[in-house]
């Protein structure tokens, strides 16, 4: 039934540049601001997507050139997935507010399943965010 979490799909689009989702919840999207700030300059040269409202702010407060999926409540966590199941993100930066219940916990551990599924780096806090980040640009 179960095919290797190594096997590309066959609609994997490759990329030169970095594809890189961002995601944060409410508690969090000021921390997502200043590390996005931090890395603005590295940040730019990527493809970015982000969930609605987190976008906007990256958008209107950094800058940044940004696709917007729907908010996350709304289905954003799981246009993410999507785009991740198919090859088609890089690394997800997941600011996630472990202290607050979300009407959407299902969405969010079906997007936090799919890149473990496909092997796709995921920082679900700000350390590991910036570790990511770092690596990322060390390579660009
Ligand atoms: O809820 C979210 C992630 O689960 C984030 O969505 P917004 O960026 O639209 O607030």
């Amino acid at each position: 039934m179960s095919t290797s979490p190594a096997q590309k799909p066959a609609t994997r689009t490759p990329s030169d540049r970095p594809r890189i989702a961002l995601i944060a919840h409410d508690r969090k999207k000021d921390t997502m601001v200043a590390l996005a700030r931090e890395f603005a300059p590295y940040l730019k040269t990527c493809t970015l997507m982000a969930t609605g409202t987190t976008g906007g702010r990256l958008v209107d407060e950094v800058g940044l050139q940004v696709e917007r999926m729907l908010s996350g409540p709304w289905g954003g966590d799981l246009q993410i997935g999507a785009r991740l199941a198919v090859g088609e993100v890089d690394a997800v930066i997941f600011l996630r507010d472990p202290m607050t219940p979300q009407p959407h916990e299902p969405d969010i551990n079906a997007l936090v399943r799919a890149c473990d599924v496909h092997d796709v780096p995921c920082a679900t806090n700000l350390s590991s965010a910036r570790l990511v980040l770092a690596q990322l640009l060390l390579k660009a």
